[in-house]
């Protein structure tokens, strides 16, 4: 982590009471930002904001409310992070997807560009790339999003593009995430996400007996094992490279666009056979059909992260990365526990 600058930027993060913006907003107060939270607290948590971050309630389609933001605090960055994320629910309700992610977006760049904050950080995802046809997926891989969430994000991407090319104090950062997971190693924070549908959750959910049992999307797949393949990132390294990233904007470099993962892929079956590892316990699956919509396998091509902005992840190892993720799940459950 960057030693603190003696004059601590203020950055806002949307979405900062989120799973990934929480740990966003607490890598930031560790490299010595001064930290606002904005969030409508739609999927989010107040008190995933930890001290000394300040949290306001609030939505990013809500001009009003930004205009008293950033009449009130003068930010030097913006993370933006809040969206609604969930792909099916995106093809059941695609308006809502372009409401909150495409005007809700919109909204936030024209505060930006009215109030002048020179730096932004885009939350992207791989869903942009749709289903590769070859592995690792590189920045340049022509995009063929399968679904309407993955489309709000390419046209997010394409705002941000176009306003840095209009406004030249404006710079970006885009970061497309592969599957995140785990959470904070000291224990502050996870995903608690209500109705989450991401494999390493739900397998730590069904371990932890919330769950008769996981279901398995597929074994006939053309994958080693005939399970689903993913590149999976820990979240703590994921929100590293979002500082690093700001350093290297605040540095002076160029609006760039980055994939996020680890460059390897490990299969359903594997993701599995390691949360039994962790949790000790040899818990119930079922074989279902594929669900429609995935691809069989999705790995980043990750040489360009490293090598412009000198990320090193530090939570490569699987084991590593679900112990993480299960003790969180554990604290939840207790919590939930009459
Ligand atoms: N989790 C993943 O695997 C993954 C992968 C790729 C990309 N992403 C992207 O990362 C970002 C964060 O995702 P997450 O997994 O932390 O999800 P999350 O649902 O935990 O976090 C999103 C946060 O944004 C808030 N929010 C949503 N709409 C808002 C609005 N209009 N105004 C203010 N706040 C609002 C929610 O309350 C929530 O706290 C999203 O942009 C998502 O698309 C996530
Ligand atoms: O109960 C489950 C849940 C998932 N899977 C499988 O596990 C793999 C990972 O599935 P996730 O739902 O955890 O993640 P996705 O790869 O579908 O999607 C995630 O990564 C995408 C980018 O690749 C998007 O960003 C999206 O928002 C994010 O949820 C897939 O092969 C899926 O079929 C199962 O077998 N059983």
């Amino acid at each position: 982590m960057a030693s603190p600058p003696s004059h601590p930027s203020h950055i806002l993060v949307t979405g900062g009471a989120g799973y990934i913006g929480s740990h966003a907003v607490l890598a930031l107060t560790e490299a010595g930002y001064r930290v606002t939270a904005l969030d409508n607290l739609a999927t989010g948590f107040a008190e995933a904001v930890l001290a000394p971050a300040q949290l306001i309630v609030g939505d990013v389609s809500n001009a009003q409310l930004l205009d008293e933001i950033f009449t009130t605090h003068t930010f030097q960055g913006v993370m933006h992070f809040a969206a609604s994320s969930v792909v099916p629910e995106s093809v059941h309700h695609p308006l809502n997807y372009y409401r909150n992610n495409v005007a809700g977006t919109l909204n936030l760049l024209q505060a930006i560009q009215k109030y002048r904050v020179p730096y932004f950080i885009l939350s992207s995802t791989a869903a942009v790339y749709g289903i590769p046809h070859t592995n690792p997926v590189v920045e340049t891989t022509p995009l063929h999003p399968i679904s309407p969430y993955g489309r709000t994000k390419i046209i997010d991407e394409w705002m941000l593009q176009d306003l840095a090319k209009s406004e030249p104090w404006f710079r970006y950062g885009i970061l497309r995430y592969f599957n995140v997971a785990g959470g904070d190693p000291a224990g502050r924070l996870g995903q608690s996400t209500p109705k989450a549908t991401h494999l390493i959750k739900l397998a730590c959910q069904t371990a932890l007996g919330l769950h008769p049992q996981l279901k398995i999307f597929g074994n006939d797949y053309p994958t080693p094992d005939g399970t689903g393949v993913r590149d999976f990132i820990h979240v703590s390294d994921l929100v590293a490279a979002h500082v690093l990233v700001l350093q290297s904007l605040e540095a002076g470099h160029p609006s760039d666009l980055f994939n996020c993962g680890y460059g390897r892929g490990y299969s359903v079956q594997e993701v599995i056979d390691a949360v039994k590892a962790v949790s000790q316990v040899d818990f119930s699956t079922q074989v279902t059909p594929r669900r429609p919509g995935d691809p069989p396998a999705v790995i980043a091509q990750v040489d360009k992260i490293k090598q412009k902005i000198g990320w090193q992840p530090q939570y490569e190892d699987l084991k590593e990365m679900i112990t993480t993720a299960f003790r969180w799940e554990e604290r939840l459950h207790r919590a939930q526990r009459p």
